[in-house]
């Protein structure tokens, strides 16, 4: 298997870095990142996976949310991977919009031909990308776990914790996609990757998992009331009335005036590595 540390840069006293390695889930090389705080040099410290959205690397993030700040005060590492498959043996949109294939693995593990071959986000985030890290970085503590993300990557935060509320302590997204089966983009990805029965399309679709009575997991929302894909693709109140509906416990806020993009994310950045803070210091 091959691996190899990319760049490293030095931020807020810790260390900021770029990996690539072969990930067979995705049968592909992939690219991800890493933020080790200072105190991940004496003692291994929680780490939070951040999900990025539709067009995004792993270094939109890294470059634009103001992270490491946040994450060296309260000692969190942070593990930034790609938002698809990658390499030009992989699939894309025939058209090459940006909402299908590549920069778009809607984080589900696709059923359908051309897609199954390599997109198969959901598996190698839950399972393949915590035991690379296990295997090839001792400053983390991979068993205490929370994630986070943004619009697609809200999504696919918001559905890997409601479906695996053992491995991950918290959850908290910008922007989230809540109901990927109600609209455009998530229609498109789904009917592409798993097919045409929407049945199973339910799987990875936040507010039917917290209708069909997914367990609590502590959940942080922020939305920004001039984002412009909010009325049609994000929905957030179709969030609210499932969580309200199941009885279900959210913080649900709007931020007034904020858009779409990281400028908008990093004017709540600390926010959330705080929320998360909380549950991943708790014994
Ligand atoms: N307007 C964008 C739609 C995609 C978009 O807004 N992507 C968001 C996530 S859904 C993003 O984070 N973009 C990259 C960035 O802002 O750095 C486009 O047409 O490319």
């Amino acid at each position: 298997m091959t691996f190899e540390l990319v760049s490293e840069n030095k931020s807020f006293g810790g260390r900021q870095q770029r990996f690539k390695h072969f990930a067979k889930t995705l049968n592909c090389e992939m690219h991800f990142s890493i933020y080790l705080p200072p105190a991940a040099e004496t003692k291994p410290v929680p780490v939070l996976y951040w999900l990025s959205g539709l067009t995004c690397t792993d270094e939109n993030f890294v470059t634009k949310a103001g992270a490491q700040a946040y994450a060296a005060k309260y000692n969190i590492a942070i593990v930034a991977p790609d938002t698809s498959p990658r390499g030009s043996d992989v699939p894309d949109d025939p058209e090459g919009a940006y909402d299908l294939g590549l920069g778009a693995g809607f984080y589900v593990d696709a059923t359908e031909p051309p897609w199954d071959k390599h997109y198969r986000m959901y598996d190698y985030i839950v399972d393949e990308l915590p035991e690379w890290l296990d295997q090839h970085i001792p400053h983390i503590l991979t068993d205490r776990a929370s994630i986070f993300g943004h619009s697609m990557g809200g999504h696919g935060a918001l559905t890997i914790a409601l479906k695996h509320p053992q491995d991950y302590r918290s959850v908290s997204a910008f922007a989230p996609i809540v109901s990927p089966i109600r609209c455009p983009w998530g229609q498109k990805a789904l009917k592409h990757y798993i097919g045409n029965d929407q049945q199973a399309w339910r799987e990875y679709d936040t507010c039917a998992l917290i209708e069909a009575g997914a367990v609590q997991v502590p959940m942080l929302i922020d939305q920004g009331t001039s984002d412009s894909f909010l009325d049609t693709e994000l929905k957030t109140a179709l969030l609210e009335e499932a969580c309200k509906k199941a009885d279900y416990e959210s913080r649900i806020r709007y931020q007034e005036g904020y858009d779409h993009s990281y400028f908008f994310i990093s004017s709540f950045i600390e926010e959330h590595i705080g929320f998360h803070h909380k549950y991943l210091l708790e014994e």
